[in-house]
Parts: structure tokens; sequence; C-alpha cells
């Protein structure tokens, strides 16, 4: 911005209102929800929706839950008046669900509004004019008792339109328009006056929806207007209180939680914030808060790729990569120490079978909205060992062990720093396999044979005796050993083809239940005689074989890739 202009700009006024209870309250039920996706957010884009993506949008808010969408503004123009009729005469709207429909306080805009919606059942009229100081002066250039009496005579003239059409049953919503631009005892006054004319009491409650039409303040300052002009209505339960906010200072979200705090129940806003300008209030963000606070948000977002599909497709608008709850990223960590924490926290959560969900850096488990794990770590060059290990037992069911992850981290770390990109899943198992599955060299095994084998349990001892034939440097090997137990005999039976020294530090195995054929995995630790550590793996139907394997491969990635008895001695 250019820095002297911030001359041009003042201070929002704040509002002595000491009595105000807000800041103790907690949201503890879902409001009403009405979408607007189909009107504010359909009006906001570049290209309007078709009647073919305006009927997908509205099986979607259906599917989603929402009882009360506003469909459009049907006297602006042709497709939404037969959107509405499309609704209305394919008999496509359930019982239980109401319509809402715009229009401004003109008699042409209310009579055609009323010839959209004739053989509806359940209908919301909502009738709206700007109250805004500004827009009194700039738009309409009336005073403060003029534009009470547009919106009065719009009111009549609804009630009037209305009783033309008896089969409907009608609720009235009205909206003083830039209602944060407005005073608020004026605010008040305006919709009492509308309220009178439609008789509202407490069995014919009226929706006086307060909107944020353009955010001017902060979240704080709307939850005291909301709460100040709840305490000051004289028919305060003649009235559902309802909030429709926008996005101008990125706190839309906020501005409606404490509003809800303050005294609102029902909601207007959009599926991810579609809608004029920075957009309306983003639905599935405040549903998604209030779900992971354990409050049901009465809408089902279990699905919710499919919102982002119908969305995109709909509004041609993508969604955000970090979009709370939706983006492609946000169930995902690069970097090592949140990986780190995710794994710990999934394995925690997987095993403990705790009663809430508590993953550090995850505040909802993906999976309550349809999304898989698999995304949830993603490996680059900010990645860490965890991270890896995560991959490799959530993609491939490759629980290494712990003291394993150091070893398999480095060699993905210099992978991801030599390719300057994200790894792929499929590249970190290859990377697996080529590193301890695939190795052949200096030592491949042709055969192997547990030739005795004895355990006496009452003198705690155990014996075996095994036979096996190697590649040993290119050259076939036939070899016998006895041992304790087939790896240990395997191991003594080795020592005749490696002269150099080196023991066996660490053994883990487990069973792979990937793919058709159960097979198990070893992994198991060598140390060479200069005290470099090695870790090999092995993958077989038979675990005996594994082990064998295993111990293979360590002693193949200790040999270098060079001559055994030069490598290891
Ligand atoms: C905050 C919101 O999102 S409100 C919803 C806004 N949505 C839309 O505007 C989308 C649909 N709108 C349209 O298609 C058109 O604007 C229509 C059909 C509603 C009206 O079209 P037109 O009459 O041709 O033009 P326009 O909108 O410019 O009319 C402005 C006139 O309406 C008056 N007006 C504006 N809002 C209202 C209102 N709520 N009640 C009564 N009069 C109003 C203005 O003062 C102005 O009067 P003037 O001609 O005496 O100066
Ligand atoms: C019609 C009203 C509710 C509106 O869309 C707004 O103020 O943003």
């Amino acid at each position: 911005m250019k820095p002297e202009s911030v001359k041009k700009y003042r201070p929002y006024p704040t509002l002595p209102f000491p009595q105000r209870t807000w800041p103790d309250k907690r949201i503890e039920t879902a409001p009403t929800w009405c979408s607007v996706d189909l009107r504010d957010g359909n009006q906001a884009l570049i290209q309007p929706m078709s009647l073919a993506k305006k009927l997908e949008m509205w099986e979607l808010l259906l599917d989603i839950g929402f009882r009360e969408i506003e469909v459009g503004f049907p006297s602006a123009s042709q497709v939404e008046f037969e959107f509405a009729r499309t609704l209305i005469d394919d008999g496509l709207i359930p019982p239980g669900t109401a319509i809402q429909v715009l229009t401004q306080a003109r008699e042409h805009l209310i009579k055609r509004t009323f010839e959209s919606i004739r053989g509806a059942r359940d209908v919301i009229v909502h009738l709206y004019n700007s109250t805004s100081t500004l827009q009194r002066d700039v738009v309409f250039n009336m005073s403060r008792k003029e534009i009470i009496d547009l919106a009065v005579r719009g009111a009549e003239l609804v009630q009037q339109e209305a009783k033309n059409y008896p089969e409907t049953r009608f609720r009235y919503q009205y909206s003083p328009e830039s209602f944060t631009g407005t005073e608020l005892d004026f605010a008040v006054e305006i919709c009492e006056a509308v309220m009178a004319v439609w008789q509202a009491d407490e069995q014919n409650r009226i929706i006086i929806n307060l909107p944020a039409t353009v955010e001017l303040a902060t979240p704080n300052i709307f939850a005291d207007q909301i709460e100040w002009f709840c305490a000051h209505m004289k028919q305060r339960d003649a009235a559902i209180i309802s909030v429709h906010t926008h996005n101008d200072r990125g706190c839309a979200v906020a501005a409606t939680e404490l509003a809800l705090m303050a005294g609102a129940e029902r909601v207007e806003g959009t599926l991810f914030g579609n809608g004029e300008r920075t957009g309306n209030v983003d639905i599935v963000t405040l549903a998604l808060n209030m779900f992971t606070h354990g409050v049901d948000p009465q809408l089902d977002l279990h699905d919710i790729n499919r919102l982002i599909d119908v969305y995109e497709r709909v509004n041609r608008i993508p969604v955000h990569l970090r979009h709370p709850y939706a983006g492609e990223l946000v169930y995902t960590a690069f970097s090592g120490s949140h990986q780190d924490a995710i794994n710990k926290g999934m394995s925690r959560y997987e095993t403990a079978s705790a009663a809430f969900w508590e993953v550090p850096y995850l505040p909802i488990d993906p999976s309550d909205v349809g999304r898989t794990y698999e995304s949830i770590i993603r490996i680059n060059s900010q990645s860490g060992k965890g991270g890896v290990a995560y991959i490799m037992d959530h993609d491939f069911g490759i629980k290494m062990p712990k003291e394993m992850h150091p070893e398999f981290g480095r060699i993905v770390q210099e992978m991801t720093d030599r390719e300057g990109r994200e790894l792929h899943a499929r590249e970190i198992n290859h990377a697996f396999e080529e590193t301890y599955l695939d190795l052949h060299h200096p030592f491949d095994l042709i055969s192997f044979q547990v030739m005795k084998r004895h355990s006496d349990k009452k003198e705690k001892r155990s014996f075996a005796e095994v036979e096996a034939t190697l590649e040993v440097d290119g050259r076939e090997q036939s070899i016998k050993g006895t041992g304790n137990g087939p790896l240990d005999a395997f191991s003594n039976a080795l020592k005749v083809l490696v002269t150099g020294e080196w023991s066996l530090c660490s053994y883990h195995e487990h069973a792979l239940n990937t793919g058709s054929h159960a097979k198990a995995v070893a992994y198991i630790q060598v140390e060479r005689s200069d005290g470099k550590r090695f870790w090999g793996a092995g993958i077989d139907t038979d675990i005996i074989i594994a082990s064998v394997k295993a111990l293979l491969s360590g002693l193949n990635r200790a040999a270098n890739g060079q001559k055994a008895t030069v490598a290891l001695g």
C-alpha cells in the first residue's frame, strides 16, 4: 500500500457495552444453517451457474443436509426464475426443505418473485434494503424515515402478494443490508417496523438476518453488535436472529462463531466461502470447527472430496491448497519434526483405543471427512526419518525397528537433496527394495534347508543344523553349520566364507500382511570389525528364510559391493 494513504482511513467506532455476556459463552448446538451458494455465491461468479449447474449444487446441498436453501434472486434473471420453477414443477424439493428467495423492496420485483414460487410447499421470502449511513446517503439519498417507509412498503407488498398463494406456507425474512455500517438503534427500529407489518410473535417468528455485508471491524465488535441488538429489541422471542457474514478482513468464521455466542441462532453462508469479493462465511469450516469440539453440526461432511469436486466444477473456482479441513495440503506434513510427532501420535491413537482424538498437528481425524492417511506425510528435503518410517509402515506395511530409522532416513534424505523435489511413496519403497532387498553381491542365496532341529524345554537347550548353497562372488558354494537355532547355524556356516570379523547385533521380525499371501519380514543389524553397523532386511513366506535373507542383506551392505573377504576383513 502507499504509506501516506493510511490517513484516508479511520478506526471503526467501539461499542460501549459492558453488559456483554458472549465472551463466557460456548457454542453447544448447531445453528439453523441456510446455504446461500445458489444466490450470494452465484451472483459473485465470473460466469453465473447455468440451470444444470444450479441443479447439481442443489443436489449436493440437500445431501449435505441443508433444510433452508436460498435458491436465487428469481426476479433478477431468466435462469434464476427458471431454476425456482424447475425445482417446484419437477418436484425436486423434498418435504421438510424450504426454498428461500431474495427480493428488493420494489413492487415489480416482489411480484415476479412470487410468480417464481407458485405451487411451492414451504418458502422463505427474503426482503432486503440497505440501511447503512453511507448507502442511505449515496445510493438512496433518503432520510432514516424514508428508508423505514421503503422497507415497510416492501414488507406490506410481500404480505399482500402472499395472500394470492394460499397453497404455500410462507415464512418471512428481513435483512437490514449493510448492518455493520448501520447505527444500531436504527437497525433495531427498522427491523421492528418490518416485524410489526408481518405481525411477528412467538408463533410467527420472523427471521431477522443481520449481515456483515462488508466486514468492517474485528469479530468481537460484531459479537457486541449482535448481543446489543438482541438485548434492545422489544420482541426478541418473535425473531429468529440470523447472521450473514462476509470475509473482507479474513475473519468471517471468527465473527460468526462469536455472533453465535452472542445470541445468533441461524447462519447463512456458502461452501468453502464462495461469495461477493472475499466471500461469504465458509460453512464447511464453521461446521467442522464445531465437530472438532464435540458439537454435532447437523451437516454431513463425511465426503469432503465430493464437495470440493462439485464446488470446483460448478463455481469454476479452486479450493485453496491450504483451505481449512479441505485443502489438498492440510492433512500433509513435509517437515521432519511434524512427521515424527504425527507418526508417534497416530501409533499411540491406533494402539491405545483412546476415547478422544489427540494426534499432534492434526486437529481432526482425516478419515472423518473421507480423507485417507496415505497423504498425511509427504517426503521432501524438509522431512525426517519419522516421516519416512511412517510411509513405509502405512503404505507398505514395513515396520522398521526404530534403530533402523536413522539409516534409511539418511538414504532418503540424500535422494530428496539430489532430486530437489517431493518423493512419491512408491519411490521411497523402491529405495527400500534397492537398499535392502535386491542385493545379491557378494552373497546370493540359492537354497537353504534346515536339516535337523531339536529343542529341549526342560534343559533349556535348542539345536539346529542347516545346509545352504550360495553364489559367492560369482562362484557357487555349499555350506553347512550348526547352532542353537537355524539363523545361528546359518551364521556359523557363513563364517567359512567370510574371513573378516563381524557380529550380529540386532534382530526384529513381523508379519507382512500386504498382498494375497502372508509374508514375514526380518531385519538384522550386523557390525563390521571396524565398528560400522549395517541393517539388512529380508522378506519371505517363511520367517526363517526371511531372517537368512536379512543377514545376507546386512553382510552384502557391509561388503559394500566388494569382495566379501576384503570388505568384511
Ligand atoms: C448485498 C447483496 O448481495 S444484495 C443482492 C444483490 N444481488 C443482485 O443485485 C443480483 C441481482 N440484481 C439484478 O439483477 C438487478 O440489480 C435487479 C434486477 C435486482 C435490479 O435491476 P435494475 O433495476 O435494472 O438496476 P439496479 O440494480 O441498478 O437498480 C438500482 C435501483 O434500485 C434501488 N434499490 C437497490 N436496492 C434496493 C432495495 N433493496 N430495495 C429497494 N430499492 C433498491 C436503488 O436505489 C436504485 O434506485 P434508483 O434507480 O432510483 O437510483
Ligand atoms: C441480502 C443480504 C443479506 C446480503 O447478501 C448481504 O448483506 O451480504
